[in-house]
């Protein structure tokens, strides 16, 4: 099977450096009247070909970091560095793929909608970025739908667009903010099933951004767990020995609980014990 040359691999980082690291970032807002902290003192470091999953309760701040590691929101303190050095705004080195089946511009066919952002960026023909389109659309199954126009693609298609259209990007780091959080049980199941195949296949570098305990669990390989209000490291732990096919069994079902406690009633234990 052909691969394109990949920029992925190219510019890679020295194998004894992560290629993302999160060192002591605390995160804020300023709505009208109060100051939002989203997260606290927060410090992971992202390896190359990891599939590094923030997982956490509603509100813990994950998709926060996600926007800061996006260069979408300066750290009030600490620092994100990719490749050694400290990001500055967004880039194409980091794409978003959100949860929302409308990111895709609808008067665009799926072809365009893949191809725009390579252009966009600069540095890519149009023959080149119709190639490297065609290549990814085709790597999600969509080869017969790249003349389709959004409105016409399930949910879970626009989806698999939404990811190809990242990946042509071949961005240092794939952001994925709970993805696949809109779809119907088997669907994304199905998705992430796909997922994986493609990092078997392309073997990209993810933070992927989830509240499902079992889909950190298959998806991931590493996996923080974050605290609620503001979002603080709980624990950090690896979970590559899960798949799709370890879903009922024991084990799963041993980790599954223990990550359980340690979100929930760890930090109950933790709050009360602050309380007194
Ligand atoms: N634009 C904003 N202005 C003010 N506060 C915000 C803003 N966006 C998020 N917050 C607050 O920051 C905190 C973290 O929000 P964030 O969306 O990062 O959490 P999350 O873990 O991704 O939650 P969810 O799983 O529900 O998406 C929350 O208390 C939220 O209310």
């Amino acid at each position: 099977m052909d691969v394109m040359p990949s920029p992925l691999r190219e510019n890679s980082a020295p194998p004894f450096l992560p290629l993302l690291v999160v060192e002591g970032v605390t995160l804020e807002y300023h709505a009208p009247g109060r100051l939002v902290r989203a997260t606290q003192n927060v410090s992971f470091d992202v390896w190359e070909g990891d599939r590094f999953m923030l997982l956490g309760a509603s509100g813990c701040g994950k998709s926060t970091l996600l926007k800061a590691v996006g260069g979408f929101i300066p750290p009030r303190e600490g620092r994100i560095l990719l490749d050694g050095q400290p990001i500055h705004g967004p880039g194409p080195d980091r794409v978003v793929v959100f949860q929302e089946f409308d990111q895709l511009p609808p008067w665009k066919t799926v072809r365009q909608n893949v191809a725009f952002p390579l252009r966009a960026s600069g540095g890519v023909s149009s023959s080149e970025a119709k190639e490297r389109a065609d290549y990814y659309i085709e790597k999600v199954g969509l080869a017969r739908f790249a003349d389709a126009y959004p409105n016409t693609l399930s949910g879970g298609m626009k989806q698999r667009v939404a990811i190809a259209r990242a990946l042509a990007m071949e961005p240092r780091v794939l952001l994925m903010d709970e993805p696949f959080a809109a779809l119907d049980a088997l669907t994304r199941r199905k998705m992430q099933e796909e997922l994986l195949a493609l990092w078997e296949e392309v073997r990209f570098t993810l933070l992927f951004v989830t509240h499902s305990i079992e889909e950190a669990l298959v998806v991931g390989n590493r996996i923080a767990l974050l605290s609620p209000h503001p979002g603080r490291m709980r624990a950090e732990i690896n979970s590559h020995e899960w798949d799709l096919k370890s879903g009922g069994s024991p084990q799963f079902q041993a980790a599954a609980n223990r990550i359980h406690r340690l979100l929930f009633e760890e930090a109950e234990a933790t709050n009360g014990a602050g309380d007194e």
